[in-house]
C-alpha cells in the first residue's frame, strides 16, 4: 500500500526528461497480398528484442496471417528529427514494440468479458530505460480504457515490470511430472473412462483447435482468448520463431459420447532428460471426464517414464485421481495470467459472486483509469458497483491499490493474503473478512493461453 501511494507520488513528480520518439499504431496485415514495409521492420524489430531469428519474407508473411485474424494492432516508437548513422538500423525501424489484441476473459457465471490482450512489448537495447515502455503503455492503456474495454492482460517475461502499471498477477500455472511407469491408476476408474481417445494426425488439431478451445474457454473460470498461433504451435504446425511442422509431435483426440471432439492432447519426446520422458504441448478438455480419460492415454504410452507439463493447474483434479498422488510432482509455480482493471464499476460487476453482501472499498490507480471509492452491492450474485464520492463523506472499509484489486479479481490471492503482505490497508474492522466472502470463487481460475 504503501510502495503503491509513493509510486503514485512519484509519477506526479517525475521530472520531464527528453523523449525524442514518435509512436506510431498500424494494424497488422497484409495489404494485396504482402508485407507492408512498416509491418516487416516492426516484425524484425520484435525478433530482436526477443533474440529470435531474424524472420524471413515468408516466415514473416505466415506470422501476418495469422495476426490478422486476431486483428492485431501494432506500436512502433521511431527516431524523429534525426537520421540513423551510416550502417545502422533506419529510423524506419521502430526502435520500441508493443501490439494488442482483444478477445474475452472467462469471469465466471458464463460471463465471457471483453479483454485487451497486450504483447510484443520489446525496446531496443540502445534505448532502454528511457521512458520508451512507460509512454506506450500509458498511451495503449488510455486508449483501451476510452474504447471502453474494461481489463487488460499480459503474460510477463519478467515479474518485476508491470506491477508499477497495475498489472496483478491473476492466475498461476504449474510445471508437473507425471510417474507413468507402468500405467495410471485412477482411485475411481470410471472417472478416466469416459468417451474415447484416438491417435489423429496433428494436422487435425490444428483444424479442430479454434473449436474445443471455444468449448473450453466458455467452461473454464480464467480462461483468456487464444490468438490464432495457438492453433499451430499446439499441432506442432509453427510458431513464431519457424513454420516448418515439428516432426515429432503426436496427437490424440477425446471424443465425447455422442462422438464430438471434446479435448486432445499433443505430446513429444522430451530432449533434456535421460528419463523415457514425454512433454505434453497441448493439451485441452472440455470436460472432467475428457481430462482425465486423455490423462490416461498418456499413462498408457509404452517405453515412457515421466510424463512433463508446464501449463498444469493449481489445482488439478489428476493429482486427486491418481491412485499414487506421490507420483504427481509440482516442479514449480509460477504467475501466468496478469490483469489491469481499467474500469472497476464494468469489471466488478461482470464477475459471478457466490454470496450476497455489501462493503466499500477505496482503490488507488497511478495512472487514474480503476481509482475512486466504489460500494459494491451483491444481490442474488449479482453485483451493483456504485462510486462514491471523495470528500470524505462516504467511509470505506479497504484501501488498495489496482494491482492488488486486480489479484483478487478472479481469486489468485485472497484478501487477508494481501493484509497480511501489507499491500492493503483494512480502514474498518471486519472489512478483510467481509471482502474474502464476497469475492471467494467456486473454482480455481485457470488459463490455458499464454500471449
Ligand atoms: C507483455 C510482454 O510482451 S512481456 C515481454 C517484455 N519484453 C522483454 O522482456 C524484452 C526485453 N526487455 C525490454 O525490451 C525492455 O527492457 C522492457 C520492455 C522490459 C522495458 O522497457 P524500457 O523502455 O527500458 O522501460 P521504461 O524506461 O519505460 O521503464 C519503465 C519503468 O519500468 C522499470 N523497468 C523496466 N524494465 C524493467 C525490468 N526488466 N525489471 C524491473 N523494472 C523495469 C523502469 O525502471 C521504469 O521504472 P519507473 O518508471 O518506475 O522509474
Amino acid at each position: 500500500m504503501e510502495e503503491l501511494m509513493s509510486n503514485e507520488h512519484s509519477t506526479r513528480q517525475r521530472a520531464p526528461r527528453s523523449f525524442p520518439y514518435e509512436l506510431r499504431t498500424f494494424p497488422c496485415r497484409l495489404v494485396d497480398g504482402e508485407v507492408p514495409a512498416e509491418v516487416s521492420a516492426w516484425i524484425q524489430a520484435v525478433a530482436l528484442g526477443f533474440h529470435g531469428d531474424a524472420p524471413t519474407p515468408e516466415l514473416a508473411k505466415r506470422y501476418v496471417e495469422c495476426e490478422q485474424a486476431d486483428e492485431r494492432m501494432a506500436t512502433g516508437a521511431y527516431l524523429k528529427d534525426t537520421v540513423s548513422p551510416a550502417g545502422a538500423w533506419g529510423v524506419d525501424y521502430p526502435v520500441a514494440t508493443y501490439a494488442y489484441h482483444r478477445k474475452t476473459l472467462n469471469v465466471g457465471g458464463g460471463t465471457l468479458l471483453p479483454v485487451h490482450q497486450i504483447t510484443a512489448v520489446t525496446v531496443r537495447p540502445s534505448h532502454r530505460r528511457r521512458g520508451l515502455l512507460r509512454a506506450m503503455m500509458g498511451s495503449d492503456l488510455a486508449q483501451a480504457k476510452a474504447a471502453g474495454i474494461p481489463v487488460a492482460a499480459l503474460t510477463a517475461s519478467e515479474a518485476t515490470i508491470y506491477g508499477r502499471f497495475g498489472f496483478g498477477v491473476a492466475t498461476h500455472a504449474s510445471d508437473i511430472e507425471v510417474n507413468v511407469k507402468g500405467g495410471l491408476d485412477f482411485i475411481v476408474p470410471a472417472a478416466a473412462e469416459q468417451g474415447q481417445v484416438e491417435i489423429a494426425d496433428p494436422a487435425t488439431v490444428r483444424d479442430v483447435h479454434n473449436e474445443v478451445f471455444a468449448k473450453v474457454h466458455a467452461g473454464r473460470y480464467g480462461s483468456i482468448g487464444r490468438h490464432d498461433m495457438y492453433r499451430l504451435s499446439a499441432s506442432g504446425h509453427g510458431n513464431y520463431g519457424s513454420m516448418e511442422p515439428v516432426k515429432n509431435v503426436r496427437a490424440a483426440l477425446h471424443y465425447d459420447q455422442h462422438g464430438a471432439v471434446d479435448g486432445y492432447v499433443t505430446y513429444k519426446p522430451s530432449t533434456d532428460s535421460s528419463l523415457a520422458t514425454v512433454q505434453i504441448v497441448d493439451l485441452l478438455a472440455a470436460s472432467d471426464g475428457a481430462y482425465l480419460a486423455l490423462w490416461k492415454f498418456l499413462g498408457s504410452l509404452d517405453l515412457i517414464e515421466v510424463i512433463t507439463w508446464s501449463m498444469a493447474p493449481v489445482v488439478d483434479p489428476l493429482e486427486w485421481a491418481m491412485a499414487a498422488k506421490r507420483r504427481y510432482k509440482r516442479t514449480s509455480t509460477e504467475d501466468l495470467l496478469w490483469l489491469r482493471i481499467l474500469d472497476t464499476p464494468a469489471a466488478l460487476a461482470a464477475r459471478d459472486y457466490r454470496a450476497d453482501g455489501s462493503l466499500t472499498i477505496h482503490v488507488g490507480d497511478p495512472l487514474g483509469h480503476a481509482s475512486g471509492i466504489f460500494r459494491i452491492d451483491v444481490i442474488h450474485g449479482k453485483a451493483t458497483v456504485t462510486r462514491c464520492p471523495e470528500d470524505g463523506s462516504v467511509p470505506f472499509g479497504l484501501s488498495m491499490g489496482v494491482s492488488e484489486l486486480s489479484s483478487l479479481y478472479l481469486g489468485a490471492v485472497s484478501a487477508q493474503t494481501l493484509h497480511a503482505a501489507g499491500r492493503i490497508r483494512e480502514d474498518l474492522a471486519g472489512t478483510v473478512a467481509a471482502f474474502d466472502a464476497l469475492f471467494a470463487a467456486k473454482e480455481s481460475a485457470h488459463c490455458m493461453t499464454n500471449f
